[in-house]
């Protein structure tokens, strides 16, 4: 049997609603109907063919992306697509562009930090694209240290100005995307300085290029930074760097949200928190929690297939040989990167409600929520992006040789997705952030001071440092109670042990130095909590369609065992489970591996229906 026509045959077996998957997967109807149609806008136009990339020069591979974004802003404005329609359009098209940074960071970053005068100057030529912009923090020495940055600037209250300088080769700006060919401004973040004082790093639109002949503007020097990892991938974009001498801007393009300075040059800070200067950041942060979710669902769908269809030995009298998908080696690596792929999503959906509240509030200057928006940014954008970045390197080894191919579309995937590990925040230094607020949390408890949100269970530690898990048999574990608790100890116990070592130091910072590692591995323990918590309330709303909530539970049960097998030593040497029902934890895993498997083929092959059209492209 053709493999499409065993995927037809599958899909038929369905023990689900396999349209009603399709929408909870995109979140919802509109969204899903959104998706699946800009998708087969992207798939049936040959200008956004993306078969070919790999084996283009840099060059041409720059020339052909700069084709795709002027024909997706043509497509566009002549379908008078919806901001949302935009957006998936540009994500469909998939390849690295500077338009991710133009609209991702540039804009947002002005609608965050830059004051209604400043907002109502920029956005409409950004939002035209009659300005392109770019977001250039990062430093030739400095990227996660962003209060190292040495990029100046200095007021000069004769001129009513800034000068914009980079004092030396270090403060260069190194990485920015879109800064080596195409932003005509950029959001720069550097030391403003007004009469002697240094306050910090803030946020300056700088204009690069002229808006008549694209050349550098007199005191700009700026250029590519050059190849990157992998052949296509990252390549499509300009990553540039960017000097100045002495660049001379008006005072009003210093963003003014967060804080300002007068004519008189007196730096006012407003009694907003200073890093809402970061906001840009957070906010794309959580989309790229979102963003793990797509690119590993488009792994899986590809080692699916494979699996599906590639048969290896165990032929009976000349019949056909055994499909790879069942070998339990197989089942047991592809199955909890699909159940990761579920969680991520519905994790990414929770992020992005929390982002949306905090934004709000924001608005109201209610900073109560900040500290938690920080940490579950920063420890949701890690451990997604280091989980996904693996996963994909394991999808690539589950096809054999053929994963290595090109036409595989797997090499190209991880060499365009791997650095989210690093941009947006290094995933160690994330975490450290996150551990920064446990710590904080902790230290708290028995203030009167209720720990609240995904930190709540901190508030039951008493409780969680002494519990036994009821885990008896192995259905035991399929009770989304008992895999919480065991959660939630396994966390509240790291915190409170890397809390009471630290008091084994002469003081926090030297503490935090020392126990970094332990304290990364407590934050990804409370992360790992929140993104199983997130499935369980999942689970907890009205699902509709025959069957679909059960496969979600199947996946849950995965997802969660999985990671709990994979962290076995965590929960046991906290005494949170014992090693027998440890045991019992992998004994339910296999068992939960043959239901994926044999009743829900179209789950799997669901992932491939929902993202075939993406791959459609793709020449695999
Ligand atoms: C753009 C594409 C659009 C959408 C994305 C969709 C899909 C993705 C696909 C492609 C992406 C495309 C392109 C990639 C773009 C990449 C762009 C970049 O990489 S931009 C540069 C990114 N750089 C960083 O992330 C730098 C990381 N470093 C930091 O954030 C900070 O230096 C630090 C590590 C947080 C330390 O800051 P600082 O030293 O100032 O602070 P302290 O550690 O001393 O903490 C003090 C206090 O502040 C709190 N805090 C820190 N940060 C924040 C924050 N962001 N928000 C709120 N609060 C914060 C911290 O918790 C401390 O609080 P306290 O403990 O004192 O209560
Ligand atoms: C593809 C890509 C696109 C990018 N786009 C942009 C952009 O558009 N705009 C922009 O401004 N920047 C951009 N960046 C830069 C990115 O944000 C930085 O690379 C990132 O913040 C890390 O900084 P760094 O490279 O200077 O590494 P460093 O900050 O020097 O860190 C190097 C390594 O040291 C270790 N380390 C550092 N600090 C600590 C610590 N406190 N504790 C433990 N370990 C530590 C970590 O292992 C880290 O990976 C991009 C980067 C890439 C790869």
């Amino acid at each position: 049997m053709e493999a499409l026509d065993y995927h037809a045959e599958e899909r038929r077996k369905a023990e689900f609603d396999v349209e009603e998957m399709k929408i909870v997967w995109a979140g919802s109807r509109q969204a899903y109907e959104i998706s699946d149609r800009v998708a087969r806008l992207v798939a049936s136009d040959p200008v956004f063919r993306k078969d070919n990339r790999t084996m283009l020069s840099r060059k041409d591979l720059f020339k052909d992306t700069l084709r795709k974004a002027a024909h997706a802003w043509k497509r566009i404005i002549e379908l008078r697509l919806s901001e949302e329609e935009a957006s998936k359009l540009r994500f469909f098209v998939d390849q690295p562009v500077f338009t991710d940074l133009h609209w991702g960071m540039f804009i947002p970053a002005i609608k965050g930090q830059g004051n209604e005068e400043q907002q109502q100057k920029w956005l409409p030529m950004a939002y035209k694209m009659q300005i392109i912009g770019c977001y250039a923090q990062t430093e030739l020495g400095h990227g996660s240290n962003v209060q190292g940055l040495e990029t100046t600037a200095t007021f000069d209250p004769e001129t009513d100005e800034f000068v914009i300088h980079s004092p030396t080769l270090t403060s260069s700006k190194w990485w920015p995307g879109g800064l080596g060919k195409v932003s005509t401004h950029a959001l720069i973040y550097a030391r403003l300085i007004t009469d002697g004082q240094d306050h910090g790093v803030h946020g300056f639109i700088v204009q690069l290029r002229s808006l008549d002949d694209h050349l550098p503007l007199p005191g700009i020097t700026v250029g590519d930074i050059g190849m990157k990892f992998g052949s296509g991938a990252y390549n499509s974009m300009d990553n540039g760097v960017l000097r100045f001498d002495h660049v001379r801007i008006l005072r009003d393009q210093m963003l003014m949200g967060v804080s300002q300075v007068t004519r008189e040059g007196k730096f006012m800070q407003s009694d907003v928190p200073r890093q809402l200067v970061y906001g840009t950041m957070v906010y794309v942060r959580q989309k790229i929690v979102a963003d793990a979710s797509c690119a590993l669902s488009r792994a899986v769908c590809i080692a699916t297939r494979y699996s599906v269809v590639r048969r290896q030995f165990g032929s009976h009298n000349g019949g056909p040989e055994t499909q790879v998908i069942d070998y339990k080696t197989q089942q047991s690596r592809l199955f909890p990167l699909l159940a990761s792929a579920y969680a991520f999503r519905f994790v990414g959906e929770w992020l992005k409600w929390l982002y949306t509240d905090v934004t709000q509030r924001l608005q109201a200057s209610d900073f109560s929520t900040l500290p938690e928006v920080h940490a579950c940014t920063a420890g949701l954008k890690s451990v997604t992006t280091s989980a996904t970045a693996d996963a994909i390197e394991e999808c690539r080894k589950l096809c054999g040789g053929h994963g290595y191919l090109s036409s595989s579309g797997l090499p190209e995937l991880f060499a365009v997705y791997v650095p989210a590990c690093t941009y947006e925040g290094d995933n160690v230094v994330l975490l450290l952030q996150v551990a920064r607020f446990l710590m904080k949390t902790v230290s708290q408890l028995g203030s009167g001071k209720k720990p609240v949100g995904t930190i709540a269970y901190m508030g039951r530690s008493e409780h969680l440092l002494q519990c036994r898990c009821e885990v008896e048999r192995a259905e035991d574990w399929l009770k989304p109670n008992v895999i919480l608790e065991a959660f939630e100890a396994r966390a509240a116990r790291m915190s409170v042990t890397c809390a009471k070592n630290l008091n084994n130091f002469a003081n926090q910072e030297e503490g935090f130095a020392q126990l970094a590692t332990d304290l990364a591995e407590a934050a990804v323990a409370h992360v790992q909590l929140i993104i199983v918590s997130k499935f369980i309330e999942k689970l907890q709303q009205d699902i509709p369609g025959k069957g679909v909530k059960r496969q979600l539970e199947i996946l849950f049960n995965v997802y969660a065992l999985s990671l709990l097998h994979k962290h076995l030593g965590d929960f046991v040497a906290s005494g949170c489970i014992t090693p027998k029902q440890g045991a019992l934890a992998n004994e339910q895993l296999r068992l939960l591996y043959s239901q994926v498997h044999f009743d829900n083929p179209s789950l799997l092959l669901y992932m491939v229906l929902l993202l075939e059209r993406l791959l459609q492209s793709t020449s695999f």
